[in-house]
């Protein structure tokens, strides 16, 4: 272990401060306040505030324990039928094998291993966010996963999962709004994200939006570590990361190694996974844990690797190797008298796989002979960390369940998703799909008669269906597009799904309700349907109505399938149904199955906007001096036009009906 004044960290990070609770540590050099450099123009007086910094306050250690962990997963054979599934029956496959470890306050853990060996795995279940039946136990000073530890807890993942139109102090002054407690203030809590961004060095691109997909943005190496200045914001006392180094030049991977060292040094428990470490990023391990095929072959110092692997037989073949080089090559089963990765294929592929899962069951013997007992040892001891006091205070912390309330919450998260999808909402493309497909209805419907009823009912029918397919075809991506974001923030406890569902609705709403209004607007009185103000009104509000029906159903689609692909599939055939059974192309349809319109929001929609639009005692001319009713329209009779109240009352049952559809599809994340 280096020692903590010899910390290269690129990145100055603020340790935790020490009290009784918290284990010493050492004060940064970087530190000081006047070392932050402001991201915004305006200075205010966060000097004194950085000194309350959350990072130097309270930090409770934890320790952290895992024993004998085993995690099984059915795998799908990937034969027969889709709709059915699979008619194989699905096999076991053994991902964790009986995993143990321990570690400690003030200690960076590294977990080693070839791809697919059951890191990124482990490290899940560590953060306790593992689907599953996972066998063994998991304890953070001797307890359970809480919802006070998930809040202790910091899990960055290996995919950064930020939102790209968001500039890099946005995304953390919202993260510090939703995570830090409400004991703190706005104020504080926005110059704790800019302390962040400068402690991680990221005051150069604060004003950079994250970008992602097609959108240019920050580097690869700046989005990692604002995924961990997410996590930094809460001062964890526990840090997990999956492979925070991937796809990274190995200089900022070796800052951002050193920024995790900082962070352990300043009291916190760090775990990483980690690929392919360099020699320089391995030294900075205090204790690594190598996994073959989910089975540990060594847990203990980083220093000691070579030392161990050579009592047991295993030396490398030159005496300068990079230690991780030699331990993943053995974990591969690969060792330095075989070389089998070099070797001319001899004596064929057979042969050799099995040489090496020999030489990987005698390393997994050889850990479970040699160094399982003394760790299961260490994992049993009761530590002070252990005792009932840290247990009752965690208890009364853990009936706090939320960092901030109700209000706050929706505040935020209703900003943060306006100013992220403002690029969307507002975008030329859409207006001016509106705007032109609501000026040619106005030109093809151009001061239509009540002479000629057809046409005019069929405007209303448009009004219906194209009301009915937009909102919903928009809604089904809401909800598959935000899941790993949900299931990011609400595994680490920021939020309700309450909070987060209604600020999500709401959000959309203004301009899911403006661009009908401008359609009805431009359409109704180019259309010349009824020239009153009253009837526009109601027509307008019926449509709006819709509009909030379907959306509604596109979000419980979306929900409930959680893929896009899928959900619009299935509009598509809904939508179809409603517009073939709304009671406009067919009068007559069949009994057996004239039942599909009262299932259809566009029915009730259409139904309402006729009856708003014609009085029974109205005549429209059926023939050359002929007048007739227009409740005797074919096309309107068939509609039997009753009680506007109950159709209202259906689509106000479709509303809220699809919607908690939706939020009780979101709980099941
Ligand atoms: N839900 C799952 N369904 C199918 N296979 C799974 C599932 N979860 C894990 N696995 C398999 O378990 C093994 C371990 O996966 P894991 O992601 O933990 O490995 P890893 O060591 O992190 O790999 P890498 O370094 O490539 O990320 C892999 O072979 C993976 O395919």
């Amino acid at each position: 272990m280096m020692p903590p004044n010899e910390q290269e960290s690129s990145f100055p990070i603020i340790p935790g401060e020490s009290r009784n609770e918290t284990i010493p540590v050492q004060e940064n050099p970087f530190s000081s306040p006047s070392h932050v450099i402001p991201c915004l123009d305006d200075e205010g007086p966060r000097h004194q505030s950085r000194q309350s910094s959350v990072l130097r306050q309270s930090l409770r250690p934890i320790i952290l324990k895992f024993e004998e962990l085993t995690y099984i997963i059915k795998t799908q054979t990937g034969k027969g039928s889709y709709w059915f599934g699979s008619q194989e029956p699905k096999s076991n496959r053994l991902i964790l094998n009986g995993v143990s470890g321990i570690v400690k306050p003030g200690e960076l853990l590294a977990m080693l291993g070839p791809s697919g060996s059951g890191k990124t795995t482990l490290v899940t279940a560590l953060a306790g966010r593992l689907q599953g039946k996972l066998s063994g136990t998991v304890s953070y000073n001797g307890e359970p996963f809480t919802s006070s530890m998930k809040r202790r807890t910091g899990f960055v993942t290996q995919d950064d999962v930020l939102y790209p139109h968001l500039t890099v102090m946005e995304t953390l002054t919202y993260t510090a709004l939703l995570r830090l407690p409400k004991e703190l203030t706005r104020k504080e809590k926005m110059e704790q994200a800019e302390t962040v961004v400068a402690d991680l060095g990221l005051t150069r691109c604060c004003n950079s939006v994250i970008g992602g997909g097609l959108i240019r943005g920050i580097s690869g190496g700046e989005r990692k570590r604002v995924s961990i200045g997410q996590e930094m914001l809460v001062n964890p006392s526990l840090l997990l990361l999956d492979e925070p180094t991937s796809g990274l030049d190995s200089t900022t991977a070796a800052r951002i190694v050193a920024t995790l060292r900082s962070l352990a040094r300043g009291g916190r428990t760090v775990v990483t996974t980690i690929h392919q470490p360099s020699s320089r990023l391995y030294r900075m391990f205090d204790k690594v844990l190598v996994l073959s095929e989910g089975s540990s072959i060594y847990s203990g110092d980083s220093g000691r690797v070579m030392e161990y692997f050579g009592s047991i037989g295993f030396q490398p073949g030159t005496s300068f190797v990079n230690p991780a080089d030699f331990v993943l090559d053995l974990a591969n089963g690969i060792t330095s008298d075989t070389k089998q990765y070099e070797q001319v294929e001899i004596s064929g592929k057979l042969d050799r796989l099995e040489e090496q899962n020999s030489v990987k069951n005698l390393l997994v013997s050889a850990y479970k002979k040699n160094l399982y007992p003394l760790l299961k040892e260490e994992v049993s001891r009761t530590f002070p960390q252990d005792q009932t006091a840290n247990r009752s205070r965690a208890k009364s912390i853990s009936t706090n369940r939320w960092p901030t309330s109700w209000w706050m919450q929706f505040s935020v998260l209703l900003t943060r998703g306006l100013k992220e999808r403002s690029h969307e909402s507002f975008s030329g493309l859409k207006i001016f799909m509106v705007m032109s497909v609501s000026l040619l209805s106005g030109l093809l419907w151009w001061h239509s008669r009540v002479a000629h009823i057809q046409d005019q009912v069929g405007l209303l029918f448009f009004f219906s269906i194209f009301w009915g397919f937009l909102p919903l075809f928009n809604a089904i991506f809401t909800f598959p597009q935000e899941r790993p974001m949900l299931i990011k923030e609400r595994s680490s406890g920021i939020y309700r799904l309450s909070s987060y569902y209604i600020a999500r609705t709401v959000g959309d709403l203004p301009m899911e309700l403006i661009l009908p209004t401008i359609f009805v607007t431009i359409t109704y009185w180019m259309g010349g349907l009824k020239p009153s103000l009253t009837t526009f009104s109601v027509t307008l509000m019926i449509v709006l109505y819709n509009v909030l029906v379907a959306q509604g159903v596109g979000l419980a689609l979306g929900a409930i399938l959680m893929d896009a692909k899928k959900a619009a599939t299935i509009s598509s055939v809904l939508m179809l149904v409603f517009l073939l059974a709304g009671g406009y192309y067919i009068q007559h349809i069949p009994g057996f199955i004239a039942w599909l319109k009262y299932i259809s929001f566009s029915h009730y929609c259409y139904k309402l906007l006729v009856g708003v639009q014609y009085t029974w005692d109205e005549v429209y001319e059926c023939g050359p001096g002929l007048h007739c009713s227009v409740t005797d329209y074919e096309g309107i009779k068939n509609l039997r036009l009753g009680n506007m109240v109950w159709d209202v009352l259906a689509l106000t049952l479709m509303l809220l009906l699809y919607r908690v559809l939706a939020y009780v599809a979101l709980r099941q994340l």
